[in-house]
C-alpha cells in the first residue's frame, strides 16, 4: 500500500496508507464520533469541504449498499480512519466502502493516530487540512505541501450551499394522501428529510438554494422549510433574506441545522464558530420547556449566539432558546413566541443516529394545521 499524509495547518503531520483514491485533497479536517452510519455520514452534503476523521477505529465493516446515501454522492473532501475493513460484510452492501471511495475519486487516509488527532483538533479546534496520498503528491516534501494547507481556503466564510443545492426544483409525493403542501429550501438537503415529511402527509417541494422569497411563496405553501447544509451561515445572506420574507407573509416554518442558523441570523442574532463542533450520533439535548433529554445526531461546526436566560425581542416578536445542548450548553433551538416558526441545530431526521426527536416534523405538522 502507497504511503499517506494527512498534514495540519499548524504543522501536525499524520502518517498513514493510502485508503480510497490516491492524490490529494483539502478542507477543514472535523472527526466524527458515530460508531454507525458511516455511509450517511460521508454522503451528508454538510460536509462538503471537510475532511471528516472517525474516531471508531474500525471503518467499513458492513460495506456500501443502495439504500443508505443521503445525496447521489459522496460528499466529504477527504476520509480519514484507523482501520479500514479488508471484508465487507451485510445481508445488504453491494460493494466495499474502499472500492467506493476510489470509484468516486475521494482520497483518504487510513492511519494509526484517530486518537491523537482527535485529542489534537479537541485542544486547537477544527482548522485547514489536506491528504497526500502515492508517490506523486508526497514527491514536493513537507515543508512544500505544508505551505499549500497554509493557502488554502478557510470554512469561515464559505458559501458552500449554493454548490451543493439542486439546480431545478422536484416534489416529493405525500404518502398516503396530501394533508399539506411543503416548500423545502435545499441548502444541502438530506434526503431523509423530506422523506419524514412525505410519510406524515406532506407533499415536498424542494426548491434550489438560491430561491427568493416570491418563488417560495409562490407555491402557495402550508409551511416553509430551510434545510441543513455546509459552510459559514454569515456567507449566506441570500438565505436569510428569502427566510424574512417568509417570515413577513406569516408562513410557518421550521428549520434544520443550517436552517436554525439562517434562522437566528433572520432574527437578528450573530452565528459563531464552534471549536470543534458537533458531529456523532449521541449528543445530549434538552428541551427547556419540557426538560426532557434527547440523545440525537449532530453535525455542525458553527452555532448561533443567544441569550439563554429568557426570552427577546426580535423584529418578529419575542423569541427564545428552546434546546441547549448538555454538554457543551451551546444553543441547540429556537422559537418564536408569538408566530408558528421554529428550528432545530441537530438532526431529528436520524440518519443516521436515534429518533429521539423525531417528534420534531409532527410540531411541524402541528403549526400547519393550525395555521389554516
Ligand atoms: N449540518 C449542517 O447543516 C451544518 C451547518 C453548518 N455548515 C455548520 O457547520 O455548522
Amino acid at each position: 500500500m502507497n504511503p499517506a499524509l494527512l498534514v495540519l495547518e499548524d504543522g501536525r503531520v499524520f502518517h498513514g496508507v493510502a485508503y480510497g483514491a490516491e492524490g490529494e485533497t483539502f478542507g477543514e479536517i472535523v472527526f466524527n464520533t458515530g460508531m454507525t452510519g458511516y455511509q450517511e455520514t460521508l454522503t451528508d452534503p454538510s460536509y462538503a469541504r471537510q475532511i471528516v476523521a472517525m474516531t471508531a477505529p474500525h471503518i467499513g465493516n458492513t460495506g456500501v449498499n443502495d439504500e443508505d446515501p443521503e445525496s447521489r454522492r459522496i460528499q466529504v473532501a477527504g476520509y480519514v480512519v484507523r482501520e479500514p475493513a479488508r471484508v465487507a460484510s451485510n445481508w445488504r452492501a453491494t460493494g466495499s466502502l474502499g472500492s467506493a471511495l476510489r470509484d468516486q475519486g475521494v482520497v483518504g487516509i487510513a492511519m494509526p493516530g484517530t486518537r491523537a488527532l482527535t485529542r489534537h483538533l479537541r485542544d486547537k479546534g477544527a482548522m485547514r487540512a489536506a491528504i497526500f496520498s502515492g508517490p506523486e503528491a508526497l514527491a514536493p516534501g513537507e515543508e512544500a505541501l505544508l505551505e499549500r494547507v497554509r493557502k488554502s481556503p478557510s470554512m469561515e466564510g464559505a458559501d458552500l450551499a449554493q454548490h451543493v443545492s439542486t439546480s431545478e426544483a422536484y416534489v416529493l409525493p405525500a404518502h398516503g394522501g396530501k394533508r399539506y403542501t411543503v416548500a423545502a429550501v435545499d441548502l444541502g438537503i438530506k434526503s431523509m428529510t423530506p422523506y419524514r415529511m412525505s410519510e406524515r402527509g406532506c407533499e415536498v417541494h424542494v426548491l434550489p438554494a438560491s430561491s427568493t422569497a416570491e418563488d417560495i411563496l409562490a407555491l402557495g405553501p402550508d409551511g416553509v422549510f430551510f434545510s441543513n447544509g455546509p459552510g459559514d451561515p454569515s456567507a449566506a445572506g441570500y438565505a436569510v433574506d428569502a427566510l424574512r420574507g417568509v417570515l413577513d407573509a406569516g408562513k410557518p416554518f421550521f428549520g434544520i441545522c443550517f436552517g436554525n442558523q439562517i434562522f437566528g441570523r433572520a432574527l437578528g442574532l450573530p452565528t459563531y464558530k464552534l471549536r470543534f463542533g458537533h458531529r456523532g450520533i449521541n449528543q445530549p439535548v434538552q428541551d427547556r420547556t419540557t426538560g426532557k433529554v434527547d440523545v440525537s445526531a449532530h453535525n455542525h461546526g458553527f452555532a448561533v449566539d443567544a441569550p439563554t436566560d429568557g426570552p427577546f425581542d426580535t423584529p418578529y416578536g419575542r423569541a427564545e432558546v428552546s434546546h441547549v445542548n448538555l454538554n457543551d450548553g451551546c444553543v441547540e433551538g429556537l422559537r418564536l413566541l408569538e408566530r408558528p416558526a421554529f428550528s432545530v441545530q441537530y438532526h431529528p431526521e436520524a440518519a443516521a443516529g436515534p429518533h429521539d426527536a423525531a417528534g420534531l416534523f409532527d410540531r411541524f405538522c402541528e403549526i400547519m394545521e393550525g395555521s389554516r
